[in-house]
């Protein structure tokens, strides 16, 4: 390579040479400290040095260290012979090595080096442009090196298209030029440097006014696009933001720049979740300063986010990546499709990206607040109006479903027990897909123990099952809530103030806690109203029952204010009320039928401290077998067929009175078993409820059968006779007080004249006599109903006439007719003689049912059983 160096072989100058040369060189040096701009240079050369010396163009080129390479930094385009050469622009841009001899050799030379082209351009090693300008018809160069501060720092180029242009005038221009050259090269550098910085401060500042106006996602992305425009990048970008499950990015605005849309590629793109640490993304996040990464390298490295792959599908190489965070907190990446890093640049351009994108984010929060604010007045309103299950069911299902993309799987409401759930809504719709399945897992007695139940009842605002996670956890519930493609099923309590009242299941993809506290408290209140509501119903209906039984006895206890009788039988059972009333004894009243045991029973609970309550009766003939229970302890909704609503029984009405069982000697020994305990615990549960309820109850009992007999035919149990008869009262038949008979007679004479009308005020002295007389199996209700038709059929002031039965037989005669027969026969004789005497009137007014106290129905149903006939009581 040095033979082919010209600089040795140069003629020595001569005085007049070398006069010029100082000359321009001091010409030269004037005009180069004024230099701040490669154009200034470009002009300088070619006004002062080429009208002075031949050569046809010239270049600088500057070393770059790093690289151990030397490139083109200032052209002078116009005299090259080279511009129109297809290699023209690779040249320009090139970076040429710089270990080849023919650069060492000048990089080591102090004087300027010329070399005929045609000696080196084919060496192995010699740089390009060589033989490019060769064929642009260059034949000569000549080099001079450039140095800054005792280093070389690069190289000044002449070319001439002829073989002896470098004279060694030229040369000692070049070599003395050379240290003014190169401070103009290192000034030119530091004002670009300068400019450039200005530009990117006055771009910044620009991007900063034009980031401040960023309101939406559409305006960030066209303010980073114009951005880069005006930094002459027409990349594509995207910004990606850290989701809200803080695990993974997602593509949250984008422009793809220059690179053809592949709308398949870009789809996935958008919609996919990337996890964070995917090996580049965290890289990202993590670096203070951003980084340049190489689609090609870092598919190799390792790196499996599709991404990746998907980008160099598209066409991206190498793109720079840098992490946008507010404060402290990271919340997103910018992926930028660029070659080289400007790494103040990108950093300033960041930080506005960064505020904006703060910015817009606590944006679209305010925004979603206030949508769910709206929302949540919306559907308060909506609830508000709510007064039913159905009101309530519409409410949800319209504002729910439209507005929020959220479904409500079920509603479960607290039983009173405080441990099972029942279902109280639910849509069905929801799982058609299974329907099977959720028939069978919803009609699942759930209680407070059940392992999602108990978990949304101990939290404080609810739980979210993520419906894949659960699946895998093998739940039965999440195949179910699979069906329904929702991605998560909210586990919410119901609660009013801090009483769980049941719990809300709802399935939506994403539903903010906010959101989900209002809708809840909303659906508890109107749960809890519906509920209050159906059970407001119930009490009313309760009420309505109650109070027309308390009218009932309202009558019935007027009608029974007095007792009549003065005779000594009656003096002692009034000693024995007397002894007992205030108490709080059991009373047992024996007697027949219709000597008024009820009257007595009325008369204590009148007299004792209990009367303040109205006393409460239960027929215990009266009761069909298979109510007697539910008459007596009451009975939950839904105990048995017909329990349409919670009932009370009688002992629970009668709480803190007195209750009458009457013809307590009827009741089956079932019955008898669950009285006989509620009267020695003082305390019952009703038909199909778990609640025990303690009741204070003053008992009176009364019967016509003889219970001791009851008791040894095995059909009354002892101990409950013996837990009854603790205050046992007597009353005799009215055949066995005669006395009583004329006092009785007045009785009902004044009150049934009063009902009717009438105004008798005398019995005659012979109904009297007629009236002692009579046996009065039907005791003081016989002798009431026959004064009562007698009443009616007089025509006097004076009761001149009385229908009392006819007695064909004697009373011997009759006792063993009656000794003789079964219950049936004398049942039948009784009523034939009945009907006899009404002259076969069987309902109405002086009617054989009258007689018998029963309903004409009863009395036609017991005919017909006992084959009764016109022929038999008329004949
Ligand atoms: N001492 C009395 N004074 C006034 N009325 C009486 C008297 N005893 C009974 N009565 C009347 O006789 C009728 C029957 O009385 P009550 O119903 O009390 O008898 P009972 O023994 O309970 O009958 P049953 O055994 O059939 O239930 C009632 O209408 C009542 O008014």
């Amino acid at each position: 390579m040095k033979r082919n160096a010209k600089n040795d072989s140069a003629p020595a100058p001569s005085k007049a040479i070398l006069e010029q040369e100082r000359k321009v060189l001091l010409d030269l040096g004037n005009d180069i400290t004024r230099i701040r701009e490669k154009n200034d240079l470009i002009t300088l050369f070619k006004n002062r040095i080429k009208g002075l010396f031949y050569f046809t163009h010239t270049i600088i080129t500057l070393i770059d260290h790093k690289d151990e390479t030397y490139w083109p930094f200032l052209l002078d385009n116009e005299g090259s012979p080279i511009r129109t050469h297809p290699r023209y622009k690779e040249m320009v841009q090139a970076h040429f090595s710089l270990n080849d001899p023919f650069i060492q050799a000048v990089l080591h030379s102090e004087e300027p080096v010329s070399f005929l082209l045609e000696d080196i351009m084919d060496e192995p090693k010699s740089p390009p442009f060589l033989r490019v300008n060769y064929e642009g018809g260059v034949r000569e160069i000549l080099m001079t090196r450039l140095m800054k501060e005792g280093k070389p720092m690069g190289f000044i180029h002449l070319y001439s298209d002829r073989t002896d242009s470098f004279t060694a005038e030229l040369r000692g221009v070049m070599k003395g030029f050379a240290p003014q050259l190169s401070s103009a090269v290192s000034n030119i550098i530091k004002n670009e440097e300068i400019l450039n910085k200005e530009k990117e401060k006055s771009f910044l500042l620009d991007f900063s006014s034009e980031i401040a106006a960023v309101r939406t996602k559409e305006d960030l992305t066209r303010a980073l696009r114009s951005a880069l425009r005006k930094l002459d990048q027409n990349s594509g970008f995207v910004i990606r933001r850290i989701n809200e499950d803080k695990t993974t990015l997602s593509a949250y605005v984008y422009d793809l720049g220059t690179i053809k849309r592949d709308e398949k590629a870009l789809q996935v793109l958008v919609k996919t979740k990337y996890p964070i640490n995917d090996g580049l993304q965290n890289r990202v996040l993590n670096s203070a300063i951003p980084l340049l990464f190489n689609v090609e390298r870092e598919i190799q490295r390792g790196i499996t986010s599709s991404y990746l792959a998907l980008w160099k599908k598209m066409g991206f190489r190498n793109f720079v990546g840098v992490r946008l965070r507010n404060g402290e907190n990271n919340l997103g990446i910018l992926l930028l499709d660029i070659q080289e890093i400007k790494i103040e640049l990108l950093q300033g351009i960041c930080s506005q990206i960064s505020t904006a994108l703060a910015n817009i984010m606590a944006n679209e929060q305010v925004s979603k607040k206030q949508e769910e604010q709206a929302f949540l007045l919306g559907f308060s309103s909506a609830i508000t109006k709510v007064r039913t299950k159905a009101d309530l069911q519409a409410a949800i299902f319209e504002v729910l479903a439209q507005t929020m993309n959220t479904q409500l799987a079920m509603i479960r409401v607290m039983e009173s027990d405080g441990i099972h759930l029942n279902v109280f809504m639910y849509d069905a719709s929801l799982f058609a897909n299974a329907k099977v399945n959720f028939d069978k897992m919803s009609g699942n007695t759930i209680t407070v123990h059940e392992q999602y139940t108990a978990q949304v009842l101990a939290s404080k605002e609810g739980v979210v099952f993520n419906v894949q996670e659960e699946l895998r956890n093998g739940s039965a519930y999440a195949k179910l809530w699979n069906t329904t493609g929702y991605k998560n099923m909210y586990g919410l309590p119901l609660r009013v103030g801090d009483k769980n009242i049941g719990s809300i299941w709802l399935l939506a993809d994403s539903l903010g806690p906010l959101l989900l506290k209002g809708i809840c408290s909303q659906i508890a209140i109107a749960v809890a109203n519906i509920l209050a509501n159906e059970q407001l119903i119930a009490y009313k209906k309760q009420l309505e029952i109650e109070n027309d039984y308390l009218k009932e006895q309202i009558k019935t206890i007027y009608n029974f204010s007095e007792i009549i009788g003065s005779g000594e039988t009656m003096q002692e059972v009034y000693r024995l009320m007397g002894l007992v009333a205030e108490s709080n004894t059991t009373v047992l009243i024996l007697g027949e039928t219709g000597t008024g045991k009820e009257l007595i029973a009325r008369a204590i609970h009148n007299s004792s401290p209990r009367k303040e309550h109205l006393m409460v009766k239960v027929n215990c003939a009266a009761l069909p077998a298979n109510l007697i229970e539910s008459e007596l302890f009451g009975h939950e909704k839904g105990a048995f067929t017909g329990a349409i609503d919670r009932r009370l029984g009688k002992f629970e009405l009668a709480h803190n009175s007195t209750l009458f069982l009457d013809e307590i000697g009827e009741l089956p020994l079932e019955a008898q078993a669950k009285l006989l305990r509620v009267i020695q615990e003082r305390e019952l549960e009703r038909v199909g409820g778990k609640q025990v309820i303690k009741i204070n109850v003053r008992l009176i009992a009364a019967t016509n059968r003889n219970l001791e007999e009851e008791v040894k035919a095995g059909r009354f149990r002892a101990d409950l006779y013996f837990r009854l008869n603790v205050f046992p009262i007597s009353l005799p038949p009215l055949r066995e007080r005669l006395e009583d008979i004329e006092a009785l007679a007045y009785f009902f004479v004044k009150k049934y004249s009063r009902n009717t009308g009438r105004n008798i005020r005398k019995i005659s002295p012979r109904v009297i006599q007629q009236l002692r007389s009579y046996t009065w199996p039907g005791n003081v209700r016989e002798l009431e109903h026959l004064i009562e038709r007698s009443v009616l059929l007089a025509t006097d002031h004076t009761l001149n006439d009385v229908y009392i039965p006819r007695h064909t037989d004697s009373d011997k005669q009759e006792q063993a007719f009656l000794l003789n027969r079964t219950l049936e026969e004398v049942e039948r004789a009784y009523i034939i003689e009945t009907l006899k005497r009404c002259a076969g009137k069987i309902s109405g007014v002086g009617s054989a049912a009258e007689v018998l106290d029963i309903p004409g129905n009863t009395l036609h149903s017991k005919m017909k059983k006992l084959n009764i006939t016109k022929r038999d009581y008329f004949s």
